[in-house]
């Protein structure tokens, strides 16, 4: 390979860098929001921890996301450049308008998934939620919200949806806009969490609440980028005052509906995940080949009849899209 030289400035550059990379004085921060070719750096170490930085970043490090951990170093034009990605611990992405999978928010370990006594909730919508979040690897919360509308005619059919995800080992918690913010932000401490769910359940309302606390600088990112924050459609991550991290976007709500692979949904559905390998043919499709495990397990109950319904409905609905 030819030995390429290097101008001054280049050699300078270079200097600069590897002696910062010799006395570590690359600093540590976490991207809040990531606006075109910029993202919004809260500093996490130094004398100006937790201020923000706009900082540009290169291109080989990919798109970097609300939630994102990075190595930067501030610029002398006041902002900041980050150097380096640290290894993800879990990664959102939406389809784009190709159908391209882009990177939205990352490192989040918590879904609320967000059900409401109205509108009445659907198994398979839930299911699929819950099959996202599986994939993503991040630990759902069946919320139920608006519990103030909870009357005899409704109780036993929502506590026995709760109960029926419980027995599978998912958490589950009930709140309504009655509930003080304090109630709330113990649900979300010590994680980074989003909510998800269906239109009209009461996701915004929830997420005013959470985010009405003074003490959460929702206007810092805007000031630090130029935009405002009521047009920002991008993910962007807020500082909960009890601990904890919300990551929200309009399309970090409605992350499940996505398109998906009939091996995401036996992997998705955490009961019939171990099932798959106990089929006779490796390629079953767990329709009425013989040997299903998938299949037997429906018929003798080991899988209940309302998830074994849901995943039928939402196979049909991915044989109906592919
Ligand atoms: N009774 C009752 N109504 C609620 C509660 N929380 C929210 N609502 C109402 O439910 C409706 C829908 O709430 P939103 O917060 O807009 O719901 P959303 O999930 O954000 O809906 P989309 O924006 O369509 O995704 C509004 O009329 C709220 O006032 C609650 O705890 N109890
Ligand atoms: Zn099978």
């Amino acid at each position: 390979m030819a030995k390429r030289r290097l101008n001054h400035q280049q050699q300078r550059r270079i200097a600069r860098k590897q002696a910062r990379q010799a006395d570590g004085s690359g600093r540590r921060g976490l991207v809040i929001a990531h606006h075109g070719r910029e993202v919004a750096v809260e500093s996490q170490d130094g004398d100006d921890l937790g201020t923000l930085h706009r900082c540009h970043f290169r291109a080989n490090l990919g798109t970097l996301v609300a939630g994102d951990e990075v190595v930067w170093h501030p610029t002398e034009d006041g902002h900041g450049v980050v150097e380096a990605l640290a290894e993800r611990r879990s990664l959102l992405e939406r389809p784009d308008r190709r159908g391209r999978l882009k990177p939205v928010a990352a490192n989040i370990d918590r879904v609320f998934l967000m059900i409401a006594v109205e509108p009445e909730p659907h198994d398979n919508l839930i299911d699929r939620y819950l099959v996202a979040a599986e994939l993503v690897g991040l630990e759902p919360v069946l919320l139920l919200n608006k519990t103030d509308r909870i009357s005899d005619d409704n109780r036993p059919a929502l506590s026995q949806l709760l109960q029926r995800y419980e027995a599978l080992g998912y958490h589950t918690a009930q709140t309504s806009q009655n509930d003080s913010a304090t109630e709330l932000h113990h649900l979300f401490m010590g994680h980074t969490s989003i909510v998800a769910g269906q239109s009209g359940v009461g996701k915004s309302s929830l997420i005013r609440r959470l985010l009405s606390d003074d003490r959460i600088r929702t206007g810092a990112v805007s000031d630090s980028t130029g935009r405002g924050t009521h047009t920002t459609t991008t993910a962007q991550l807020y500082h909960l005052p009890a601990g904890g991290d919300l990551i929200d976007s309009p399309g970090i709500r409605e992350f499940a509906l996505g398109h998906l692979e009939l091996a995401d949904l036996t992997w998705g559905f955490r009961e019939i995940r171990p099932l798959t390998t106990q089929c006779r043919f490796r390629d079953c499709r767990h329709r009425k080949e013989p040997g299903c495990a998938v299949k037997a397990a429906f018929e003798d109950g080991r899988v209940s009849p309302e998830r074994a319904h849901s995943f039928e409905r939402i196979r049909h609905e991915i044989e109906a899209t592919s």
